[in-house]
């Protein structure tokens, strides 16, 4: 057994890397352009949702069990017949060229060598075959962006995300259009427009052949067009379904209704999520929609889980609650920004032996006996 003292002393000598979330977050204000760090930073509207996401995990608390030989901890899990070292995933997180010039390159080698899932936007700064090419052996899954004003670039890139060797699709549902983002209307910021979300766009022969001419006005209005889709409704997924056999998850599922009508749909996973508190202001926090959705799904798909994970035990939590896997989102965003490559494979990596100590001390050696931990809502 790898002797955790040791472990954690080892770690006290690195100082060039932050400890903290907060830290890391403060580095990455210093490193990024003001405009960029904050449209990454804030959350929509007042940011009611942004900070709740937070402080509700602080409510939840773990009840361990003890003596149960925790000398050996098994943080594997399987998902849609895929076996994978950790709980852990890298969220969709867009246009990643404005925290480092590597961008997606990077995060998908850091990703690669922990064999951590990353999730790849259909707005990221590279495109997915470029970020295949430089992490062929890291598993990836593709984020789609419905696209109402043409419904065959979306098709065209999942298929080009299925030639790739992608291994799952994830729809996001919950950014029809972009939340209420004071901050980014304030500084007049807009990363799409200044084209750091183009990657996927200008490799897709759907998209290229409805350009009217090639200028980068022309091509930017276009991926504005096309990023926006109100008009998404459950049909989408039945047209899915019938284009693709990778699995499909939807991500930003919140009510329970709507966890069992993804079930009369045939969808393969949920990520509960309301991403990161950045689109509808005043929701739920995303770790007390849970328990709801884990109880309307009942064990028939998995459920994965997103939005305020900081630390190890804020997984844990999720974990414990039934979520299946957990996405990181900001915090290696902040690794990126910081550290680039290695950055985000420190935050990565001192997440999960966190949350191997976490599982540890709270008497769970295999991950899949995690309910055997309880959890109440304490305060
Ligand atoms: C800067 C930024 C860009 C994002 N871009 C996307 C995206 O392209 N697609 C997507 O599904 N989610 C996107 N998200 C949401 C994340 O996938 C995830 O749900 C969210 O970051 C979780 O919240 P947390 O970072 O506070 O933990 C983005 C989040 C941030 C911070
Ligand atoms: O900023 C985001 O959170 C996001 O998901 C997004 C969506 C569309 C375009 C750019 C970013």
């Amino acid at each position: 057994m790898q002797n955790r003292d040791k472990l954690i002393q080892d770690i006290s000598q690195q100082e060039e890397f932050p400890f903290r979330f907060e830290d890391w977050e403060q580095k990455a204000k210093e490193t990024m352009e003001e405009g960029a760090f904050a449209y990454v930073y804030h959350g929509a509207g007042s940011e009611e949702t942004y900070y709740r996401n937070q402080s509700a995990f602080k409510k939840w608390a773990l009840i361990p069990r003890m003596l149960r030989d925790v000398s050996q901890i098994d943080m594997s899990i399987h998902l849609f017949g895929k076996k994978y070292t950790t709980p852990f995933l890298l969220a969709p997180i867009g246009m990643q060229k404005l925290a480092n010039g590597e961008g997606e390159l990077a995060t998908a080698k850091a990703a690669e060598s922990l064999d951590i899932p990353f999730i790849v936007s259909t707005v990221s700064s590279y495109s997915m075959e470029a970020i295949a090419n430089v992490a062929p052996k890291g598993p990836k899954w593709f984020q789609l962006y419905w696209s109402s004003h043409n419904t065959e670039l979306s098709f065209s890139m999942v298929e080009r995300a299925e030639n790739a060797g992608y291994e799952a699709i994830v729809l996001t549902v919950d950014t029809v259009m972009a939340g209420w983002r004071i901050g980014d209307m304030k500084s007049k910021f807009s990363p799409l427009s200044l084209g750091y979300g183009k990657g996927n766009y200008m490799e897709d022969p759907i998209f290229l052949d409805n350009l009217e001419n090639h200028e980068e006005e022309t091509i930017l209005e276009s991926i504005l067009d096309n990023i926006q889709h109100p008009g998404l409704t459950w049909d989408a997924i039945a047209q899915l379904k019938k284009r693709t056999k990778l699995p499909i998850l939807i991500k930003g599922i919140l009510h329970p209704e709507d966890a069992k009508l993804a079930l009369e749909y045939s969808v393969d996973g949920l990520i509960v999520s309301n991403h990161g508190g950045r689109q509808l202001d005043g929701v739920i926090a995303s770790i007390d929609a849970l328990p709801e959705v884990i109880k309307a799904v009942d064990g028939k798909i998995p459920v994965l889980f997103d939005s305020g994970v900081r630390q190890g035990i804020d997984a844990v939590k999720a974990l414990a609650l039934g979520a299946k896997a957990v996405l990181i989102g900001r915090p290696y965003y902040y690794g990126l920004a910081v550290h680039g490559e290695k950055g985000v494979r420190n935050v990565m990596e001192r997440l999960i032996q966190e949350t191997e100590v976490t599982l540890a001390l709270s008497g769970i050696s295999q991950l899949s006996d995690v309910s055997n931990i309880a959890i109440k809502k304490d305060l």
